[in-house]
């Protein structure tokens, strides 16, 4: 099956640079896309709750704020970029009331529409701009003069231009430069979900950890052991990312290939399949989604809990250290690039 690609050519800038948009959130992907609207020529306004600390942020880098319901208020598009897990709430109190036929809404993932947690009224659009990277690589691209592939989809179409609309957003970030992928808000979630459990940051970060666990309980040096399972995973991704995984085998040596094709599948094997057949399962049931919305509603006692564990990992400690010794490493999460 092919997939639809969108460039810039195909997109219509004007089209969003005739409304004004509300961006509903300012964090990873919020800054990212208000910046990057208002560089574009896009009448933009923030959305954030009054005692929201990431107002500052958004005035000194010049943008107006005014509260979600305001916003909501005053625009045409509204880009609903708070966490998943407020969107419910935020939608129901905040943008609801001040939706009117013609307006349109937008997700930046659709988790919300996907599991019926959001249900906008029948003469609004609904519609994704999805960037397949964190918010801050999606600024920084843009101010490169790139741009990170989106993800683009309508829900619904109550206008007959609800795509052009999405396209020309998608464009107003950078996404048409590198690419738009025309899907649907149930593949987008369905995979999104998938992709960060069982191998973006789930996988990895599981990985990663147990490498490293068993060098040390082995008794090799933390220091060692941090190079071998988190450093140079970088560097073998990046030459994936460059040419697959193909490129990363002509790369290393023979003896790291041998090894790789001879205990990789040892490592991830059918058990391990099976495992995310299940985390899957889990997913387009809807049982992941209803666990996650239980587990904010009650606080997120085991997510604090994980969290704290993970951040209490002897590999954090040890690559705190290390990255000290490497400048050009431990760069900061910056907020504009
Ligand atoms: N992180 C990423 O790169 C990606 C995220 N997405 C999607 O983008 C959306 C936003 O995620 P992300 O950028 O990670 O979010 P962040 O957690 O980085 O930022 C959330 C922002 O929303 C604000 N906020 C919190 N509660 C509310 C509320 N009730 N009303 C209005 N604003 C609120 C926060 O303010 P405060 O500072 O006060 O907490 C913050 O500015 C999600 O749907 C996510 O799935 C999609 C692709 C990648
Ligand atoms: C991989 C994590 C992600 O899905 C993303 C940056 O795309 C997210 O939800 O943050
Ligand atoms: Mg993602
Ligand atoms: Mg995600």
């Amino acid at each position: 099956m092919s997939v639809e690609v969108y460039y810039d050519d195909d997109a219509d800038l004007g089209l969003i640079q005739g409304r004004k948009v509300a961006v509903i959130g300012y964090g990873s992907q919020g800054h990212a896309h208000a910046l990057s609207l208002r560089d574009s020529g896009v009448d933009v306004v923030i959305g954030l709750p009054a005692g929201s600390k990431s107002r500052p942020k958004a005035e000194e880098q010049g943008l107006r704020v005014v509260t979600p319901a305001e916003a909501a208020a005053e625009a045409d598009v509204i880009m609903i970029l708070a966490p998943d897990t407020a969107q419910r709430a935020l939608y129901a109190e905040a943008i609801a009331p001040n939706l009117a036929p013609g307006k349109a809404v937008f997700f930046g993932h659709g988790f919300n529409i996907r599991y019926g947690l959001i249900t906008p009224p029948a003469d609004v659009d609904v519609a994704m701009v999805a960037p397949k990277g964190p918010g801050h690589l999606v600024r920084r691209q843009y101010v490169d003069g790139k741009g990170v592939p989106c993800l683009v989809a309508v829900e619904q179409d109550a206008s007959g231009n609800a795509f052009q609309l999405a396209l020309s957003y998608a464009k107003g970030i950078g996404g048409t430069r590198a690419g738009a992928i025309r899907t649907t808000f149930t593949e987008e979630t369905e995979t999104d979900l998938f992709g960060e459990q069982a191998v973006l940051c789930g996988g990895a970060a599981a990985l990663v950890q147990t490498g490293f666990e068993v060098l040390t309980e082995a008794g090799y040096a933390p220091e060692v052991a941090y190079f071998e399972c988190l450093h140079e995973l970088k560097l073998i991704v990046d030459l994936m990312y460059e040419g697959g995984i193909a490129r990363m085998r002509y790369s290393v040596s023979d003896t790291a290939e041998y090894g790789d094709l001879s205990r990789g599948p040892r490592v991830i094997d059918s058990r391990v399949k099976e495992e995310m057949r299940k985390i899957l399962g889990e997913i387009q049931s809807g049982e992941f989604a209803r666990e996650w919305v239980a587990e904010d509603e009650a606080g997120r006692p085991n997510f604090a809990k994980w969290r704290a564990e993970g951040a209490a990992h002897p590999i954090e400690e040890t690559g705190q250290k290390l990255r000290a010794m490497m400048s050009w490493v431990d760069r900061p999460i910056t907020e504009t690039a």
